[in-house]
């Protein structure tokens, strides 16, 4: 019995070779051929090196052969040499340009990407129960921080300047609320509630917290003075925006102009506060030093006792230090908000 080459076609994709075999009921080496049952060979000498596991199929009607490449790129030609043997035809069953290959590759991709993401979502069982904590929380602190605002305002337009001597007995309490429930705005990232880094969000809620606690609320003698105002009022008017911002991130909803304020107010707000919550600091040092308050024990080699006031003048350099971080991680943030937007939108 003569050895006969079959007809061979085929078709690539940029990881792999499909080659179908017209022979059908074929067994090793033998099969159906155009000639009838005889014994079938041929041999490939491929454009560049392939990985050694092959997959093959036989059926009735044919044998498809499936062959990883070793590198995924596309192939000029199937064949090493330039000229095409004779038994060697495409499969246009198959057939798919570069360009049609790697749309065929993108789609496959999203599809797997898009499989992975609802299986992670699925996973979670909590998800409901932790987006509905979030919007809670955020819901809280909008209404807190919007009534200290608008409070804030009102009295900013009836009272004048007169206003600003007791900013801190008309909203102290509020103030103090919101910013206790900031706390867990430290807790959800380490919780992993949230994207937040941990540092961040910490550098914010202990900042804020030292100026209200410490600065505002243990001097009565701070409580009346203008810088309150200041404070309290830059405080309020990003949190107005930010919360709200989070919120709707919760029921995965977006309004363009609310998403640019929360990632562009910081710009002018952020400075402003720590200029603000620096005089604040400032204006306390001789009150802690007339005080003693808060002052540190010391033998009596070394004098009656060291002002707490050193500790804030350590403290004005931490916060510069703090404005430093927190204003690369906001300007990252933004950068990253609107770089992922306009990749979405292309
Ligand atoms: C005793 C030790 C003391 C040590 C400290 C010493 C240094 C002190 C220096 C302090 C200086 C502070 C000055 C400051 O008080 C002055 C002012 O605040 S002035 C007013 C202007 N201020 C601001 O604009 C800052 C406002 N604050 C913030 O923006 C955040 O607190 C901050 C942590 C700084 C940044 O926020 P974040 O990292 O969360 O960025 P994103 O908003 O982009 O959020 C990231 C992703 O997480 C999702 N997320 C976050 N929180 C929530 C939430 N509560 N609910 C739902 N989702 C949330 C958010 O949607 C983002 O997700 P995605 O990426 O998918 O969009």
């Amino acid at each position: 019995m003569q050895i006969l080459t079959p007809h061979v076609y085929w078709a690539q994709r940029h990881a792999e070779i499909y080659l179908r075999v017209d022979l059908s009921d074929a067994k090793v080496r033998r099969g159906h051929g155009a000639k009838g049952e005889n014994e079938y060979e041929f041999s490939l000498e491929f454009f560049e090196a392939v990985r050694p596991e092959i997959k093959h199929k036989s059926t009735q009607r044919q044998v498809d052969i499936k062959i990883k490449k070793q590198e995924e790129r596309w192939w000029d030609r199937l064949t090493l040499q330039g000229k095409k043997p004779l038994f060697l035809a495409p499969d246009f069953d198959r057939w798919l340009d570069e360009s049609d290959a790697e749309m065929e590759l993108q789609a496959k991709e999203e599809k797997i990407n898009k499989i992975n993401v609802e299986s992670r979502v699925r996973k979670d069982p909590y998800l409901g129960l932790k987006k509905g904590y979030l919007f809670m929380y955020n819901l809280v602190q909008f209404l807190g921080f919007s009534w200290i605002f608008v409070n804030m305002t009102v009295r900013l337009f009836i009272l004048g300047q007169d206003s600003f001597y007791d900013t801190f007995h008309t909203t102290a309490d509020m103030m103090y609320f919101c910013q206790m429930m900031a706390v867990l705005e430290v807790i959800n990232p380490l919780l992993g509630l949230v994207k937040t880094g941990f540092f961040p969000a910490m550098i914010q809620v202990a900042g804020r917290n030292v100026i209200l606690f410490v600065i505002f609320g243990s001097l009565e003698e701070m409580q009346n003075k203008p810088v309150v105002f200041f404070v309290f009022y830059l405080w309020s008017t990003i949190e107005i925006f930010r919360y709200p911002f989070y919120m709707l991130a919760c029921i995965s909803t977006e309004w363009k102009l609310l998403t640019w304020l929360r990632y562009s107010l910081w710009i002018p707000l952020y400075p402003l506060g720590v200029v603000a919550e620096a005089v604040a600091v400032i204006q306390s040092l001789p009150i802690f030093d007339e005080t003693r308050l808060f002052s540190f024990p010391l033998p009596a080699l070394l004098g009656h006792s060291l002002s707490f006031s050193y500790t804030l003048q350590l403290y004005l350099v931490l916060m510069f230090l703090g404005l430093f971080i927190n204003f690369r991680h906001l300007y990252k943030q933004r950068k990253r908000r609107y770089r992922s937007r306009k990749r979405k939108v292309q």
